[in-house]
């Protein structure tokens, strides 16, 4: 037939008894395991984000900014106390 790519049409799946039985655990399972991820601070550990105390140390005040594209790794590792 023109007009369909042969797949369950969306609407019949999501008007489906099983889809429901399924995703009323994993929908809301995903949102707690997200705010989880955050809440415990997994989240700024995985991506490396500063906690918000941790933008400025004793040893340095100032914002960190990269000045030089050549040295920012040792840049930053000075930024973060290495
Ligand atoms: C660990 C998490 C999840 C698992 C294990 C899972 C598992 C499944 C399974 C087994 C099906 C086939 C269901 C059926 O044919 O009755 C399905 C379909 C589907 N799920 Fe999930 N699901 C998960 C999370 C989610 C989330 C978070 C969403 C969106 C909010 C989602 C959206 C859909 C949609 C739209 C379909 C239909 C896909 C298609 O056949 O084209 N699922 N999923």
């Amino acid at each position: 037939m023109s007009g369909t790519t042969g797949e369950r049409p969306f609407s019949d799946i999501i008007t489906s008894v099983r889809y429901w039985v399924i995703h009323s655990i994993t929908i809301p399972a995903l949102f707690i395991a997200g705010w989880l991820f955050v809440s415990t601070g997994l989240a700024y550990d995985a991506f490396g984000t500063p906690r918000p105390n941790e933008y400025f140390t004793p040893v340095r005040q100032e914002v960190p900014i990269v000045k030089n594209r050549f040295d920012a790794k040792q840049q930053v590792e000075q930024f973060i106390g290495k």
